[in-house]
């Protein structure tokens, strides 16, 4: 529903030194043959091998020395019967065809003792042997990482066309969230899912905008979601709290009384039942995250990640099968926060044994991942494993 429903965003071009973490939009394919001319592998003597066949350690070929070749010149072609004193990753002479390592040789004043054959090719690298001009480097649909700038860059990419990143957008529903601060008093409760949210998101690379804390009035929400809302707000709009069935729960509502089409609202699973997904009326997606802060990350998490992939192009999330895990209830998609084991040769093992009530925060830091399992009243119940923190890519 919710990757047939969001759009992929449109594509811009980038310098590959600000690449890192974004999505290729379209196939990158290599600027430059890498390497880009015949080069050096060791430090030694550029020779041509024909002239070492007949070398023994007995008897071993000499041949005088011409210039040395540092790295980063074009050095003239070799002359015939001659070795040249070459640096890694110099150009090797045209007429040389192997390099002979510095510690095998030895040198007589203004010659070199060589006594072993070297193979055509041996300690050169090959002119586009690492890639070629114009094959393909990265796929489209493909997450940048960050130690891949310098491929690019080698490969003689210098910008590349990525999707535009997703900007959000959220407010926290809830008269009863105090100022912002630590410092909450009476029935007051800290508003915490504002920063979660928005550190999830940072950290995945994406910009959230904190519309703010609003009260449950319906005037309220209508002035909130009317900022929220508004042309470039985000490209994704997200709220917590109000989707549940209380009298003060009036997201739904206020969203349908601006035209937006309610997608869905409530899912068989546990925490996070109360999720609302609506399109706006000019197309945006619109996440009504549950209040309750587990039950809002675990949204954040699978669902709001879902179509924040979809708007990157990318895949879905697929997760790693788990073997051991506890059993799942019949109608219910359950998220457990639980602890990788080892692999037990039939696939993970996954230790859920940490308080999983919703309204419990403090397990979440014992967790170092997520494990989903089906409804068990499914023909063929899955549980799969997944990273604690959102990635996308
Ligand atoms: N009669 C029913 N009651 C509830 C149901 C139900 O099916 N029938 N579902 C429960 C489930 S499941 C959840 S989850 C919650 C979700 O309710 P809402 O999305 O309407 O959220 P609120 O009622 O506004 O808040 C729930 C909970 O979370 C706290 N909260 C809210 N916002 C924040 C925030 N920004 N930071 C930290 N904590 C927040 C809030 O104080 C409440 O404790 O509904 C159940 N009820
Ligand atoms: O979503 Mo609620 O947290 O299932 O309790």
């Amino acid at each position: 529903m919710i990757r047939a429903t969001v759009k992929t965003l449109g594509s811009e071009i980038v310098p590959v030194a600000s690449a890192a973490g974004r999505v290729t939009a379209s196939p990158v394919h290599a600027g430059a043959d890498t390497p880009r001319f015949p080069a050096s592998a060791m430090d030694g003597y550029a020779v041509a091998s024909h002239d070492l066949a007949v070398a023994t350690l007995a008897a071993p070929v000499l041949l005088p020395l011409g210039p040395m070749v540092p790295a980063g010149t074009t050095p003239p072609p070799l002359a015939r019967g001659t070795a040249v004193p070459i640096a890694t990753g110099a150009p090797v002479p045209p007429g040389a065809d192997a390099v002979v390592m510095r510690e095998t040789a030895t040198l007589y004043g203004d010659r070199v003792a060589i006594c072993r054959p070297a193979a055509p090719g041996h300690n050169v690298r090959a002119i586009g042997e690492d890639c070629s001009t114009g094959s393909l480097v990265l796929a489209a649909g493909v997450r940048i990482p960050p130690d891949a700038v310098g491929v690019l860059t080698a490969f003689g990419i210098r910008h590349v066309g990525v999707r535009r990143q997703p900007c959000l957008a959220l407010l926290a529903t809830g008269s009863e969230l105090g100022p912002g601060d630590e410092r909450a008093s009476g029935a007051e409760l800290v508003d915490s899912n504002s920063p979660m949210i928005a550190a999830c998101a940072a950290a995945a690379g994406l910009a959230c905008t904190l519309v703010g804390r609003v009260a449950d009035s319906p005037a309220a929400l209508d002035a909130a979601l009317a900022t929220a809302l508004a042309p470039g707000s985000g490209d994704i709009i997200l709220s917590t709290g109000g989707v549940s069935v209380g009298r003060f729960d009036l997201v739904r509502d206020r969203l349908e009384a601006l035209g937006a089409s309610v997608l869905f609202h409530g899912i068989a699973m546990r925490p996070g039942k109360p999720l609302l997904f609506a399109l706006l009326p000019d197309g945006r997606p619109y996440f009504g995250l549950p209040g309750t802060p587990l039950a809002a990350l675990v949204a954040f998490r699978f669902f709001v990640a879902a179509a924040l992939r979809q708007m990157l192009g990318l895949p879905p999330e697929t997760g790693i099968a788990v073997h051991e895990h506890p059993a799942g209830r019949p109608g219910i998609t359950l998220f457990l926060r639980g602890r990788r084991g080892r692999d037990s040769g039939k696939g993970l093992v996954v230790d859920t044994d940490l308080d999983q009530r919703s309204h419990i925060l403090h397990s979440l830091l014992d967790a170092d991942c997520w494990l989903r399992i089906d409804d068990s009243d499914a023909a063929a119940p899955v549980a799969r494993c997944y990273p604690r923190e959102l990635l996308l890519g």
